[in-house]
């Protein structure tokens, strides 16, 4: 797993690090793992151009001594400095004594016209609100030349915690960042403003604090998807039940129940109003058209997908909620819970509640830019795991533990969708995993079907359902042109 950490989490092992280095030997580390990037982005050294924008901090001075081992190479570098007489002093000198060139920031124009890269010192983990209207003006104008764009450790204006971006930010094709992946590089806007993300060690995994954020891996989902073993049968696998769709609408139950057929074959129960369409779409499951109650055994129950709000679905949901199973509460759910949140208020067994952001605000949170902080704060409400769909998913559960999801396509905002992703996590559920890594293992294998179902054209919600072994497969790492019980 990736673990993200905050500026002052960054700081504190920093502080400790720097107690035992010879001065500056940190932003050696850092400036060499940036040089290095640099150059295998630009292919060559000799006869390239790069132009650096400067800030009055160290991320500055990581660019400077960037700078002056690219100018030592053979690069023709140029410094826009946006505070001439604060810019980093050591970083300054090493550059100048390199050859490199400075210049005030409204000279800047002909170098960033001309640059092949462009490199964002302006501000690291020390920027704080909206970029000041020089450094916006600056970085307007780098957006506007045809450079690669690089970020030092953040892109200028983007909050390094939450990814919050109040005003212009430096749009980035790549960032290097040093120590730890930055929630902010990864979440909210800052994710579309850090494009690829490198992480250049600095000797920091000793001094930092057990992480309280995550990215998962293929390898972290694989190792929560469980293979069916020899003695397992269609119970011991995990029996999920599905409540979603009506008769008039049975879409979200087909979707819901393909969807977790599709990730946990073993058993998958129905029980609702869109029985004949869902028996009809999906022979292997067991359908009913009664009450929950009526379903038989599962060890984990989703509701809410197109189920409607009236009074015959509000005592469904509470019968649902009234068991002592983990329970997935999805859209329709949701509605109704944001009236009455106490019905899923620190259940006895888990229960995972997946809003999109105008879902969410009708629990009385935002979520505003810190979706992180968001999505902890209701899970910590209502003692329940919060899943906040978004460009980035967000997973959180009430004891702070967050995931931030790293899988997914923009083609995936379609109708039907959130049904799967709704399948798949009760499937993951059954099976007895803890409601978080349920829920962020889902949205991984959610945005992997995406990305697959996404390579073959514009996608709806049912080719997820199709793609959803094959992206399975991917995240295990299994070749396509492998059987997967050969030994290959
Ligand atoms: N502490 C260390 O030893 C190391 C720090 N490193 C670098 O140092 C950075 C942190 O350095 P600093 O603490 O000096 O802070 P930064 O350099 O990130 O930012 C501080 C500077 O930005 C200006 N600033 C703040 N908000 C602004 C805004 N909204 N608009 C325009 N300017 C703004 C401040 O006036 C100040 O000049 C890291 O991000 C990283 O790049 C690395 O060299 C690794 C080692
Ligand atoms: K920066």
């Amino acid at each position: 797993m990736i673990g993200l950490f905050t500026a002052a989490e960054i700081r504190a092992a920093e502080a400790r690090l720097l107690a035992a280095l010879p001065d500056g030997a940190l932003m050696q580390r850092a400036a060499t793992g940036l040089a290095t990037v640099c150059l295998r982005l630009l292919g060559r050294s000799y006869g390239a151009r790069v132009t650096l924008l400067v800030g009055a901090g160290n991320n500055g001075g990581d660019a400077l001594f960037a700078g002056a081992r690219l100018a030592s190479r053979g690069t023709q570098v140029t410094a826009a400095l946006l505070a001439p007489e604060r810019a980093h002093e050591a970083g300054l000198t090493a550059f100048r004594r390199a050859g490199g060139r400075v210049v005030a920031p409204e000279a800047a124009g002909p170098a960033l016209e001309r640059a092949d890269l462009v490199l964002d010192g302006i501000t690291g983990i020390g920027g704080s609100g909206g970029l000041r209207p020089d450094a916006a003006a600056l970085v307007d104008r780098a957006a506007a030349g045809p450079a690669l764009m690089v970020a030092v450790d953040v892109p200028s204006g983007v909050d390094a915690d939450t990814g919050a971006v109040d005003g212009a930010a430096f749009a980035a094709t790549h960032t290097v960042t040093f120590g730890a992946v930055k929630p902010g590089l990864v979440v909210g806007q800052g994710r579309g403003h850090a494009g690829e993300v490198h992480l250049i060690g600095i000797g920091l995994d000793e001094h930092l604090p057990a992480p309280a954020a995550w990215q998962l891996t293929d390898a972290d989902a694989a190792a929560r998807l469980p293979l069916p073993d020899a003695d397992d049968d269609k119970y011991t696998q995990g029996v999920v039940g599905i409540v979603a769709g009506s008769a008039t609408y049975p879409g979200a139950g087909v979707l819901c129940t393909g969807a977790a057929l599709r990730t946990r074959p073993g058993l998958v129960r129905y029980a609702g109003t869109a029985a004949d369409g869902v028996r009809a779409a999906w022979p292997e499951a067991i359908v009913t058209d009664g009450r929950p109650g009526d379903a038989g055994r599962v060890q984990a129950w989703v509701v809410g997908p197109g189920m409607g709000t009236d009074d015959d679905a509000r005592s469904v949901l509470a019968e649902v909620l009234a068991t002592d199973l983990p329970v997935l509460a999805d859209a329709d759910a949701l509605t109704m819970l944001a009236r009455e949140p106490d019905l899923a208020r620190n259940r006895p067994a888990p229960t995972v509640l997946t809003p999109h952001d105008r879902e969410f605000a009708r629990f009385g949170y935002g979520p505003g830019s810190d979706r992180i902080g968001a999505a902890r704060r209701l899970a910590a409400d209502l003692g329940a795991v919060v899943l906040l769909k978004g460009e980035a998913t967000v997973v959180a559960d009430p004891g702070g533990t967050a995931f931030v999801n790293a899988t997914g396509t923009p083609w995936l905002a379609t109708a039907g969708t959130g049904d799967v992703l709704s399948g798949i996590t009760g499937a993951l559920l059954a099976t007895g995993l803890p409601a978080v890594e349920a829920a962020a293992v889902a949205a991984h294998v959610h945005g992997r079907a995406g990305q697959v179902a996404a390579a073959r054209g514009p996608l709806i919600a049912g080719d997820l359902v199709r793609h959803l072994p094959e992206a399975i497969s991917r995240v295990r790492g299994v070749r396509p042109d492998r059987l997967p019980d050969s030994g290959a």
